[in-house]
């Protein structure tokens, strides 16, 4: 498959189907008897088949009701889950900030933001120079040396979006950044936003806010049960969300 340069993310028939464990074989005693017997597993479809492309530079708004598959899309595009059917090409390097995920838990800020960084393909110079400015915007002086399972969730965040805006991601997956945090962080985060820094980035902006989807993003997509519903632009995406009752 061909991917034109002005494209930073392209999914062709991507779908996702979980397998949840049906069975009552929560006891040693019920798997030895029933080893031959697996336990049953129900599908269940969290993205339903769909194609998404979008281009260098775009900010894109996905919306959708809790449970509708917005983060598992995201997890898909950003190559965290495999895919079930499909593709997905990107051209860029691509952080995903949703609570830590890519981070790992069992490592401190200081050895996260090494590896992300150089996963974002910064030598270990170049994060050296940087690395003070990380720590300061994400106002983690303090925790530097600390396992991040210690922090909460705003802290996470605050790291994520730090290191993504300092060690210069292209594509950017960002999970309800808007809301995480406290105030101070969320007017910096905003003033990031309304910053040149913004220029040329590929964002992809899950929230719940429609007035953060009205004034980010040219395009939005609007999903409902795992299925990409609608997506073009914006003022339509949010009229077709809030009036619906399904
Ligand atoms: N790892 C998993 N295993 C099984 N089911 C999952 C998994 N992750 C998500 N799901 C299910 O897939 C569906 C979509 O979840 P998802 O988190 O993508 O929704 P969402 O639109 O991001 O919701 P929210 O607005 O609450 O964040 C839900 O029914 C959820 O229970």
């Amino acid at each position: 498959m061909s991917i034109d340069k002005d494209i930073a993310i392209k999914a062709v028939g991507i779908s996702k189907v979980f397998r949840l464990s049906e069975d009552s074989h929560n006891t040693v005693k019920h798997r030895l008897f029933n080893l031959f017997n697996p336990p049953r597993t129900k599908r269940f479809e969290a993205v339903k088949r769909l194609d998404l492309e979008i281009k260098k530079g775009e900010c894109i708004g996905l919306i959708g009701r809790n449970g509708s598959g917005k983060s598992t899309l995201v997890k898909l595009l950003a190559g965290v889950y495999p895919v079930t059917t499909g593709t997905v090409e990107i051209q860029g390097h691509t952080l995903l900030m949703n609570l830590g995920v890519g981070m790992s838990h069992a490592l401190t800020a200081r050895e996260n933001i090494y590896i992300s960084a150089s996963v974002l393909g910064l030598s270990i110079k170049e994060i050296d120079k940087i690395f003070d400015t990380i720590i300061e915007f994400a106002e983690l002086q303090e925790f530097v040396d600390t396992k991040i399972q210690f922090f909460s969730s705003g802290m996470v965040a605050r790291l994520g979006f730090s290191i993504a805006v300092n060690a210069g991601a292209d594509i950017m997956f960002l999970d309800e950044i808007f809301a995480v945090g406290d105030l101070k962080f969320q007017e910096k985060a905003i003033k990031v936003f309304e910053s040149s820094w913004i220029e040329g980035k590929t964002v992809i902006l899950v929230s719940h806010s429609m007035d953060v989807v009205r004034k980010y993003c040219g395009r939005t997509a609007f999903m409902r049960h795992g299925s990409l519903v609608y997506f073009g632009d914006t003022s339509t995406a949010v009229d077709l969300y809030t009036q619906d009752n399904h």
